[in-house]
């Protein structure tokens, strides 16, 4: 399966009382990888709410990967997401096995990225790229490392960080592959401007 496209990424915060259908709408609009991104220690929620998303990513035939939390991955049979202090991507490999999807941050590091794609890493994340609502504090990514990483790495290159409809563009004319994004997809008023945002961002990868 080719990695190129939205990466919608859930906020529990931003989605309360509107988790499912804001997801649903979504991938309604198309999503190529659907994260499931919850920071709290609320284990049996956790589990619940990434079931559900299974489930839904399965009949929208979309691709579910978990956010840090590596056995929770192998519960589902789903990808991971894993930070560089969320746990080597080795052990993860080992786990989740050769068909999951593994991502890994490298912030603006393409030394990171090199190091990620030798562990084994499905796709290598760099951000953030502008001011994000859900992470303020994040380091930040150029768009000339984009064109240093797109010229050495053979691996889908994802961009995050206060990614919107309206900053995007240059992100995929630089060699992105994957837009992650919360805030500028999930930060819309009605579930019809969900799908909207999601199908204006799969259209930024067709021109
Ligand atoms: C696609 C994607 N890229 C980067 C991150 C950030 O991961 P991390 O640095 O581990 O920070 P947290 O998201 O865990 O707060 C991500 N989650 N997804
Ligand atoms: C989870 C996360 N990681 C980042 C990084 O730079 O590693 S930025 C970020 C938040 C992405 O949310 P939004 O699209 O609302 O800015
Ligand atoms: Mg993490």
């Amino acid at each position: 399966m080719k990695l190129r496209g939205l990466y919608a990424i859930t906020d529990s915060q931003l989605l309360a009382g509107k988790f499912l259908s804001y997801v649903e709408a979504a991938l309604e609009g198309g999503v190529t990888l659907l994260q499931y991104r919850d920071k709290s220690s609320d284990e049996a929620r956790r589990l619940r709410e990434a079931q559900a998303l299974r489930d839904l990513c399965e009949r929208y035939k979309t691709r579910l990967i978990i956010n840090d939390d590596a056995e929770l991955a192998a519960r589902l049979n789903v990808g991971v997401h894993l930070g560089q202090t969320d746990g080597p991507l080795t052990p993860a490999r080992a786990l989740l096995g050769r068909q999951a999807i593994i991502g890994s941050t490298c912030h603006g590091q393409l030394e990171l990225a090199e190091q990620a794609a030798k562990e084994g890493a499905s796709y290598v994340a760099f951000g953030r790229f502008f001011n994000s609502n859900t992470k303020p504090g994040a380091p930040t990514c150029s768009l000339e490392l984009l064109d240093q990483a797109r010229s050495k790495l053979h691996l889908p290159i994802c961009a995050i960080g206060g990614i919107t409809l309206e900053n995007a563009a240059p992100l995929v004319a630089h060699g992105v592959d994957l837009l992650a994004v919360v805030h500028g997809l999930f930060g819309a008023e009605s579930t019809a401007e969900v799908t909207r945002r999601a199908r204006a961002f799969n259209e930024l990868f067709k021109s």
